[in-house]
């Protein structure tokens, strides 16, 4: 008996190595056949530039996003640029970012940062700007349970509610106060908004605060100016290094001293109000915030890495919805026929009383102002530089481990081929008839798309909508004189250059 079943285990383990080897032989022809089908596809165009510095000089005007927008109709959908030592492919159309950001995921998964982004983002210590790794997957997971995911955005309504609320009665005290005279739009969005961030970052607004670290007390323009203001413009600080790496040993001082200045101020500031929070906590005032959550799910973390991981929800609150509902309003008083019909529709669906988050499905005329505005004005027109760790292949093209990929979004949504009129903005490319479906609305990728998709999307989809909602069914809104000049944008983002300023007249109902 024993015979037997010795000789029935050799035979099977013999039988299941043969079957492993034939299967790993397999493996490795496919693997092969593969690698060498991606290294046999042509490489991706390139852009003639000049030598050593490559096509820098022709990217001074600092708006790359339209700079590349405008390559894109000569070199195609992607091509290659040379920044310095460095070269950068450059995605421009709808099928090349897709097929980078969702079907060779796994190749481009990771992030490459300038050095200003390094020191601002405590190398790579936020959500958005972590590879794809074990702490990415952590945080992003803290983030949409604690504060951005639908059930952290149902818990955080009321400051949505109150967001809306605060913004309509100082835009009626204007009108009040100052009939005719155009509104700083901006200066009352910006400054509730940045109210709502911080309430979600530690459960309440806050009006100053002493920075022990700084010796001074700062009001909340002020806080406003360290956390959000200075570290945008840091993001765009460029280190001449960033283009010659062979050369980082030679010290950059003035940039130095720039970037470090700005990252210790956000972090004093920082650090002030997470202790100002730890001292309320167990008292009467103790509303559910990021700050806890973060210390009580995350508990490897580092100090330095959960001041920057509330930070982040902060800058993310505080920029892109306020860009975004800015040229929004800016468009609806400079089109007075697209706002008289989204006020009708927002009075066939709530009559006389206000309009509400619920009813956002109800209104898909609002829904394609808003992803419109998405389209001509994307609030991050360049995706973060992403970084090929292997080699793999985007539009039929090779793309060897080590290229640095930026994905051009507002170039995908200028793009002639996919939009109609792409520089006009015009809600009712959305409308369902016949031609686009809801899931169009999707089509702009604003968010982006795939696993690094924006974790912000619904916060940003919410406040967005009902703030315009809400200020087209109460003002009538028209440009001051002169304001259609004002279009241009901001440094690298599509802020808009000079705060909108606008004439309401309260709407009777
Ligand atoms: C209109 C508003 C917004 C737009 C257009 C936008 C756009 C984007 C884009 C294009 C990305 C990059 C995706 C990628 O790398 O593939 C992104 C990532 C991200 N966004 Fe947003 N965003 C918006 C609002 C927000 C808000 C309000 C928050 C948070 C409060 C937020 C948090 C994030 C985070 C955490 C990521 C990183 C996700 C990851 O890497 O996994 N965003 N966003």
């Amino acid at each position: 008996m024993a015979f037997f079943s010795m000789i029935s285990i050799l035979l099977g383990f013999v039988i299941s190595s043969f079957i492993f080897i034939f299967f790993f032989k397999k493996l490795l022809s496919f693997s092969r056949k593969n690698m060498s089908e991606v290294s046999t596809l042509p490489s991706v165009p390139v852009v003639p530039g000049f030598p050593v510095i490559g096509n820098l000089l022709q990217l001074k005007e600092k708006k790359p996003h339209k700079t590349f927008t405008r390559w894109s109709e000569i070199y195609g959908p992607i091509y290659s640029i040379k920044m310095g030592s460095s070269s950068l492919i450059v995605l421009n159309s709808t099928e090349t970012a897709k097929e980078a950001m969702v079907t060779r995921f796994s190749s481009i998964s990771t992030r490459k940062l300038s050095n200003a982004l390094t020191v601002l983002t405590c190398d790579k210590s936020m959500v958005a700007t972590s590879d794809y790794d074990d702490f990415h997957k952590l945080v992003k997971r803290c983030l949409l349970n604690g504060l951005l995911g639908a059930n952290a955005q149902k818990r955080k309504r009321h400051y949505r509610d109150a967001l809306i609320e605060n913004v309509s009665s100082k835009l009626h005290a204007h009108a009040r106060d100052h009939p005719q005279e155009p509104v700083n739009f901006r200066a009352i969005f910006e400054h509730e908004l940045f109210g709502v961030a911080l309430k979600q970052a530690f459960g309440k607004d806050v009006e100053s605060i002493y920075v022990k670290e700084l010796g001074v007390t700062l009001s909340k323009d002020e806080i406003f100016k360290v956390l959000v203001h200075d570290m945008m413009e840091g993001a765009i600080d460029v280190d001449w290094r960033d283009f010659f790496p062979y050369l980082k040993w030679i010290p950059n001082k003035s940039f130095e001293a720039r970037i470090q200045q700005k990252h210790k101020r956000r972090l004093a500031v920082m650090n002030a109000l997470i202790q100002d929070r730890l001292k309320q906590n167990g008292s009467e005032s103790d509303d559910d915030c990021y700050l806890n959550f973060l210390m009580s799910e995350a508990k490897t973390l580092t100090k330095e890495q959960i001041a920057i991981l509330v930070w982040e929800t902060i800058i993310e609150t505080a920029d892109t919805t306020l860009v975004t509902t800015e040229w929004a309003i800016y468009e609806l008083a400079k089109h007075p026929s697209v706002q008289d019909r989204l006020c009708k529709e927002i009075q066939n669906v709530c009559g006389g009383e206000k309009f509400k988050e619920e009813q956002l499905s109800q209104v898909p005329y609002l829904n394609g102002v808003f992803h419109e505005t998405l389209r001509k004005y994307s609030p991050a027109p360049l995706v973060p530089i992403r970084y090929a760790h292997e080699d793999t292949q985007i539009g039929g093209y090779h793309v060897p481990a080590g290229s640095e990929i930026a994905i051009n979004i507002y170039g995908c949504n200028m793009d002639k081929k996919r939009w109609e009129r792409p520089e006009d903005w015009w809600p009712e490319r959305f409308l369902d008839d016949g031609k686009y479906e809801t899931s169009d609305l999707h089509k702009t990728m604003a968010f982006g798309a795939g696993k690094r998709v924006c974790a912000g999307a619904l916060q940003a989809s919410l406040m967005a909508g009902i703030a315009i909602g809400r200020l087209v069914q109460e003002f009538e809104w028209k440009l001051r004189d002169g304001e259609e000049e004002n279009v241009d944008t901001y440094g690298l983002t599509s802020q808009k250059l000079y705060p909108l300023m606008a004439i309401i007249n309260p709407r009777r109902s």
